[in-house]
């Protein structure tokens, strides 16, 4: 049973592919009131719950968030990273509510909608108190223009607004086709008439409207925030609107939510919404519905297409990638088994069609398999990179200028403290992975079941006394395969068999005289 905690309100309609899955249960209820939180393997959840490293430590068998939406400034991604949790957002579903939620907002700033409905709710009539300005003909500044600043770009436009435009990630090209005008941030603070602003909340983008930024707006500038709260500094808002440079703020978000103890409420020109930019029917059901379908995806061992800390692939993308992650998990596997000493560094050296690939993926997936033979604790593609960081070892992808004569091959190095270790596969269509050298032997195998490595002198009879202590213990060989580099130098057997050799047939093969080396390897 795979057990979904879903812990802000989140449109049940929107989680109908896994209402209608086998095997999934699912549990509405705020993480606050949940006394098992153990049990959960997947935690669904909007803006309101913070999705903190205390949190996810009451849930050890947590595999993946998924944020109902796109902000993920409530979730602690660098600890879920670590963690191998996965988390995924729904990064469109609610674009168009928040722009015209926007859009809204600024119409009510500039005709003062919300004052003038109080007003005549108070049974008053005051038309002179409300004099607004038209939109049509000013400038309208958007920092930021993702996904919701283009959709606000092509709103204001169509109300006659010019658009000028600072995205650090902005192309010429792409303003252009927008029809907005790019500028940089100093250009855009002086010359706007309204600034909007629609990046995330990182470092970079807390307090990028403060006091010294908002002193170089137009004195009578209205500055609107249905981003993230703390993008705007809301003491320099107090400080600005209290000496009336600026004529009017409208907030959807704010620095601390709810915000009880800001002084900005207090502020007539100030008018404002409980975060209610992708509150409508439409953006919740879409939100639901695209995080749902990727957690499906999930539990169906698919690959997930919108996680915030995996390399960003589309299903189709995985088809062509999965043949190399097997072979490269594999591959890893394999020389964490036989090299039993600590690693300085792993290098993976893709060649050919293996190249064309998303190779940060297979790489990943080669360390976490490699490393999952050496650590007791929850490693996948997600933590695999932090974690084998974290012990000190290093890891290069390269790839391969050589013509080895494989269509495709990939090259595993691993530099451990006493000896180097290198394997090289490829994958052949239809027919499945192949191991094609392993220390510089030459070899040809299926990395697959119960298979058992030995490094041996290249001598007559030794094949011989192999099968016959293997067949005094009962053991049937499934297939066998020996690569030497020189005659009568040193040569390598690979042999499989249908079920695990116990340590008693492994200590009478070391026995034997020209047997150097035996290793076990179980894939
Ligand atoms: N009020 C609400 O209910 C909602 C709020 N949001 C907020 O809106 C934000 C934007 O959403 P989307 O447009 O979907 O995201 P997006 O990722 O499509 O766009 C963000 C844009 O900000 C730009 N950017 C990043 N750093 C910047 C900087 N330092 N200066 C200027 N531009 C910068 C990026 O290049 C990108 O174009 C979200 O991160 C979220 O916090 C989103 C949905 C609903
Ligand atoms: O999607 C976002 O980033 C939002 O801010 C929407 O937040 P919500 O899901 O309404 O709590």
């Amino acid at each position: 049973m795979f057990r979904v905690l879903v812990s802000d309100p989140i449109s049940r309609d929107g989680l109908e592919p896994l209402l209608e899955a086998n095997n999934i249960e699912i549990v509405q209820k705020n993480v606050s009131e949940e006394e098992n939180l153990a049990q959960y393997d997947a935690l669904f959840v909007r803006s309101a719950t913070k999705v903190t490293e205390e949190l996810m430590n009451q849930m050890p068998k947590l595999k993946i968030v998924a944020r109902a939406g796109v902000g993920v400034d409530n979730i602690d991604v660098d600890q879920a990273t670590r963690k191998g949790i996965i988390v995924i957002n729904a990064p469109d579903g609610n674009t168009i509510s928040t722009a015209e939620h926007t859009f809204a907002m600024i119409a009510s700033l500039v005709r003062h909608i919300p004052q003038a409905n109080m007003s005549v709710k108070n049974r008053e009539w005051k038309r002179s108190s409300f004099v607004g300005s038209e939109l049509h003909g000013k400038m309208l500044g958007i920092v930021g223009l993702g996904r919701i600043g283009t959709e606000l770009a092509r709103r204001a436009k169509a109300f006659g607004m010019r658009v000028a435009v600072f995205d650090p990630f902005l192309t010429k090209e792409r303003s252009e086709k927008i029809g907005v005008e790019k500028h940089d941030f100093e250009e855009l603070l002086t010359q706007a008439d309204i600034i909007t602003v629609h990046t995330p909340l990182t470092k970079e983008t807390k307090g990028l409207l403060n006091k010294e930024t908002i002193s170089k707006t137009k004195k009578g500038v209205y500055l609107v925030n249905c981003a993230r709260g703390g993008i705007i500094d809301e003491d320099a808002l107090c400080t600005y609107l209290e000496n009336g440079h600026v004529r009017g703020v409208a907030l959807d978000v704010f620095e601390v939510e709810p915000p009880e103890h800001t002084r900005l409420l207090e502020f007539e020109q100030v008018i404002a919404t409980p975060h209610l930019g992708a509150s409508t029917k439409e953006a919740q059901l879409n939100v639901a519905y695209q995080v749902s379908k990727e957690v499906l995806l999930f539990i169906q061992g698919k690959q997930v297409t919108t996680s915030i800390n995996l390399p960003a692939m589309s299903d189709e993308a995985y088809q062509k990638v999965a043949p190399y992650d097997s072979l490269a998990q594999k591959i890893g596997s394999f020389l964490s088994q036989y090299m039993n000493q600590p690693v300085q560094s792993i290098t993976i050296e893709y060649e050919g069609t293996a190249a064309e690939i998303e190779t940060a993926y297979v790489t990943k997936s080669m360390i976490a398999s490699f490393l999952k033979q050496r650590m007791d604790i929850n490693i996948n593609t997600v933590n695999a990179g932090v974690l084998a960081r974290e012990r000190g070892i290093q890891f290069i992808e390269k790839v391969s200028d050589q013509n080895s004569g494989y269509s495709n091959s990939m090259k595993v190095t691993i530099h451990g403290e006493q000896t180097t270790s290198e394997i090289k596969g490829t994958s052949i269509p239809h027919f499945g992975e192949r191991i094609v050298s392993v220390n510089g032997f030459s070899i040809d195998f299926h990395p697959s079941g119960h298979l058992l490595y030995i490094q041996h002198t290249d001598v007559p009879g030794v094949i011989g006394n192999v099968g016959r202590i293997l067949g005094n213990h009962s053991v049937n060989i499934a297939t066998m395969q020996v690569g030497r580099k020189e005659k009568g130098g040193e040569a390598i057997m690979m042999l499989s068999f249908d079920r695990p050799l116990d340590q008693p047939i492994l200590s009478a093969l070391t026995e034997l005289d020209e047997i150097v080396f035996v290793k076990a390897i179980e894939l």
